[in-house]
């Protein structure tokens, strides 16, 4: 059953299109990805759904409530991190979850949140004195305090250290396991490959692919990534012809060929039949990051050339993104 219903929603800010007529829906007990480039709209059409912004056209249903004309019984159902927000420096993280305890009707258990989340050392602190990661803990509790159905969580590993942000996951695939719908904002490929059940990807202000994360790969044009160093000069017009090729790009004389399972052996042969030797072969899956691209003529913060890179020294890719500022409708 969807639990929320977004359809044909648009929403400009001053003359400029931000969402142009986004749908989808998200079906309850799912982790479903919002994923897109910088500006693509994803923040408005979630805050839309938060009841944060009014659509200009379009319609919004969470549990079937109009999250603007129902913004109060909407609050009940959906809980959204406040990632930007600030607490009062001298809050201590149990007055803060006994603050946000009281604004709900069936609030969860604030300390069990806390020993959930890996605050229960903390709960005397002050939010001031609070590390950036466990101030990001501290907003998915006070977004879980109202024992909601559905918590929305936008670019939430934000700033984290790769542990950090591993950490998150583990968090967020918890809060699905105990029965919570997640929305997720992310720009991070890895994170909505890793995590989400399917993905919208946002462009430019609208849906252009909704699927699995592995379907969105199996969209893209090339489905295998190989990198090697030939012993010896190869034409590359050569192994362009291969079957499946989709490119071919040479590097500090590495070559990086993209195509299908096919691809893989016919180098191989090519290779053999050459009296070549490939040497620091790797044979990659292609990511959600080519699909991505493919998607939007464009990579992300960590795109194909960077997580290529990354891939090449073994290493996960790092990359850092903004966020935009928040208007309130209440
Ligand atoms: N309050 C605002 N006033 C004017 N323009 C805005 C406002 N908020 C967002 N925009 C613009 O609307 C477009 C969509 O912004 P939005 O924040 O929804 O995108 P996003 O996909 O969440 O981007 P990011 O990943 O950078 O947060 C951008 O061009 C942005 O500059």
């Amino acid at each position: 059953m969807a639990i929320i219903e977004v359809s044909g929603v648009r929403k400009a800010y001053g003359g400029k299109l931000a969402v142009d007529g986004v749908s989808f829906s998200v079906e309850e007990g799912e982790i479903f990805g919002v994923l897109g480039p910088n500006g693509a709209g994803k923040t408005t059409t979630v805050e839309c759904v938060e009841g944060l912004r009014v659509p200009d056209a379009g319609t919004v249903r969470v549990a079937g409530l109009d999250p603007v004309a129902d913004h109060h019984e909407v609050t009940q159902i959906l809980g959204a991190q406040l990632q930007q927000s600030e607490l009062q420096q001298k809050l201590t993280v149990r007055e803060a979850l006994d603050l946000y305890a009281s604004f709900y009707r069936k609030p969860a258990d604030g300390l069990g949140l806390a020993r959930r989340l890996g605050l229960e050392d903390r709960l005397d602190a002050r939010f001031g004195k609070l590390s950036g990661g466990q101030k990001q803990r501290l907003f998915i509790a006070l977004a879980l305090i109202g024992s909601p159905r559905v918590v929305v969580l936008d670019e939430l590993t934000t700033g984290l250290d790769p542990r950090g942000r591993r950490d998150t996951w583990a968090l967020i695939e918890d809060i699905r396991d105990s029965g919570v719908t997640v929305l997720l904002v992310t720009h991070f490929m890895e994170e909505a490959q890793r995590l989400c059940d399917r993905v919208a990807v946002i462009d430019a202000g609208r849906v252009v692919a909704l699927d699995t994360p592995e379907g969105l790969v199996r969209q893209a044009a090339s489905s295998t990534v190989i990198t090697f160093t030939p012993s010896k000069p190869l034409d590359e017009r050569d192994l362009a012809e291969l079957p499946g090729v989709a490119s071919v790009a040479e590097k500090n004389a590495r070559l990086t060929i993209n195509g299908t399972d096919d691809t893989v052996n016919a180098v191989i042969s090519l290779l053999a039949r050459r009296g070549v030797t490939a040497r620091q072969l790797r044979v990659a899956d292609a990511t959600l990051d080519d699909a991505f691209l493919d998607l939007t003529g464009r990579g992300g913060p960590d795109g194909p050339d960077a997580r290529r890179e990354a891939f090449e020294q073994d290493g996960p890719p790092a990359s850092g993104l903004a966020r935009t500022e928040t208007e309130g409708v209440h």
